[in-house]
């Protein structure tokens, strides 16, 4: 963004930043008042799979990756002729559920993070699904159990690593999603010991009461935590002018950070789902699909989850969730894994080659399946092979996968809310392809809407980083952000069609469980 020419510096405008820390990169955004990105800096970082099922995060590999995306965004955007010191305050986003675990006196990991992803805590699920109990938690927390929330991997992480478990013994465990462990050091680590979570982030470990938003002794006990041998961090809201602290390093150094999202609530929130039966889908490297209920939460009964939305001002905002574990990773995967493509974008070039899938059906579990299925034991699997299949119907089929996930989730939707959506809002990587778009306008039979700036997780944070210093000081002031240059993709195809596809579908949902 901009030429390298330093130019004369601005009037000063009030400007936010926002660290975008999903599960493949990171990112830095500066924007504008107009809520326009006008500088940006983006690192991809490891991704470990230290055996079938299992994936890692080095969580101080994590700490530079934002620090170097401040450097090189600040650069870009002082090239342009402003000054860092427009830059009124900084949001945070990031990936949920992951779970870091670290000393409390001196702030070192005790191992890596454990992504979301990761499905090593199977059979230590299966055993907690026995317990008396298990059957309400969904109601105190808003989560079905499962390998997913961070709950499980934190228990794992006790059991099996001697490191941890002798920092629990001392009560000098610190847990905490990434948001938590980002605050933490971006304000200097156990020096400072700002030690705070949003409740958006905290509604994804099962510690948190969904009602209450603070963590439950029930939950606490059903796992059976000690809470005097584990440092939580303090629940608080996502947008707060000095819960989390301030930047201590580099070229922001001073900055407030004064707004923290899990990355699906930003991407809400940048898609400006303000209000009830809004909703918006995230394309990422997996899927998220959140609808704003109101004020209340209201409890799946279909197979989706209850999340926090946004706390602005104490009063919280609620959404019933649809989660797909793998989205933008089945494209890397037919890149990466199986070479069929060089980047993500070739995908569509590919899948472009055939007219359809060639009755090929590619039910992408390699996390087992989330919503509404929530089957842990399922795995990938492709159905419809022969002689025929070429890589372009395998690579219709893997997008496909995603669009059919997204088509059970609104109708789990459309039975807990009573309402059908008119249309989808969309955003994230993977809706950069027209084609995956367009199979999913046709696969729910009403229309996708694409906004042309896709960076809503990124915006949302700076909205919450923004409303904390008054960048923005009502949700009238953003209306028009990001509403131009709309693309909408139609319906092409008819619902006798679409419930013939669909139909598959589920038949081979049925059919991918229970290998192992
Ligand atoms: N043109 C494209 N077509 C399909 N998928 C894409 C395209 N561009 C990016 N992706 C996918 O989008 C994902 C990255 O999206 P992003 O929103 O940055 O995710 P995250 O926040 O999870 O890191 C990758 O998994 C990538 O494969
Ligand atoms: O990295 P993303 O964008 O797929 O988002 C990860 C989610 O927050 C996991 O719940």
């Amino acid at each position: 963004m901009g030429d390298s020419t330093p130019k004369k510096l601005t009037v000063q405008e009030s400007f936010v930043g926002s660290i975008d820390q999903g599960t493949t990169s990171t990112r830095f955004l500066i924007f504008n008042k107009e809520g326009e990105p006008v500088a940006s800096h983006q690192i991809e970082f490891g991704q470990f799979y230290p055996n079938p099922g299992w994936h890692e995060h080095d969580p101080v590999e994590i700490i530079k990756s934002i620090e170097s995306c401040i450097e090189g965004a600040v650069e870009a955007f002082e090239i342009q002729g402003h000054s860092a010191k427009a830059i009124k305050a900084v949001g945070i986003t990031s990936q949920r559920e992951t779970t870091v675990v670290w000393d409390a006196d001196t702030g070192e990991p005790l191992h890596n993070a454990i992504v979301w992803t990761d499905t090593r805590t199977q059979a230590l699920v299966r055993r907690l699904k026995t317990r008396l109990g298990a059957d309400k938690l969904q109601d105190l927390c808003g989560l079905p159990l499962s390998t997913y929330p961070s709950v499980a991997k934190l228990l794992w992480l006790i059991e099996n690593v001697p490191k941890v478990s002798e920092a629990y013994e001392r009560g000098k465990l610190s847990f905490g999603t990434i948001d938590a462990w980002v605050v933490y050091n971006l304000n200097g680590g156990p020096k400072k010991n700002v030690f705070v979570t949003d409740s958006t982030n905290a509604s994804r470990t099962m510690f948190m009461n969904i009602h209450t938003l603070q963590y439950d002794e029930q939950l606490l006990d059903f796992f059976r935590i000690d809470r005097k041998k584990l440092q939580l961090p303090e629940i608080t809201r996502s947008s707060h002018p000095t819960a989390y602290g301030t930047l201590t390093t580099g070229v922001l150094s001073g900055v407030p950070i004064t707004g923290c999202l899990g990355d699906q609530s930003a991407a809400l929130v940048g898609q400006k789902g303000f209000s009830p039966g809004r909703a918006k889908n995230t394309y990422g490297t997996g899927c998220f699909l959140l609808y704003h209920v109101g004020d209340k939460p209201v409890i799946s009964k279909h197979g989706l989850l209850t999340t926090v939305a946004y706390d602005f001002d104490g009063t919280p905002q609620y959404a019933l969730e649809g989660s797909i574990a793998v989205a933008g990773s089945s494209v890397k995967f037919l890149q990466n894994n199986l070479n069929f493509i060089e980047s993500s974008k070739e995908i569509s070039q590919l899948a472009e080659t055939v007219p359809d899938s060639g009755g090929c059906v590619f039910v992408t579990a390699f996390s087992g399946l989330f919503a509404p299925y929530w089957i842990d034991d399922a795995l990938g699997t492709i159905f419809g092979i022969t002689h025929y299949t070429q890589k372009g119907h395998i690579a219709r089929a893997t997008l496909e996968a995603t669009c059919f996930q997204t088509k059970a989730i609104l109708d789990s939707m459309q039975k807990d809310s009573g309402k059908a959506l008119a249309e989808l809002a969309v955003d994230g990587g993977m809706t950069n392809s027209d084609l995956c778009m367009q199979t999913q306008a046709d696969l729910i039979g009403i229309p996708v809407e694409r906004p042309r700036m896709l960076e809503t997780t990124a915006l949302g944070a700076a909205i919450a980083a923004g409303f904390a210093v008054g960048v923005w000081e009502s949700f009238d002031e953003l209306k028009n952000i990001n509403t131009a240059d709309m693309t909408t993709f139609v319906p092409k195809i008819d619902a006798a069609e679409r419930d013939q596809r669909f139909g598959k579908w589920e038949k081979a949902v049925q059919m991918c469980k229970g290998w192992v």
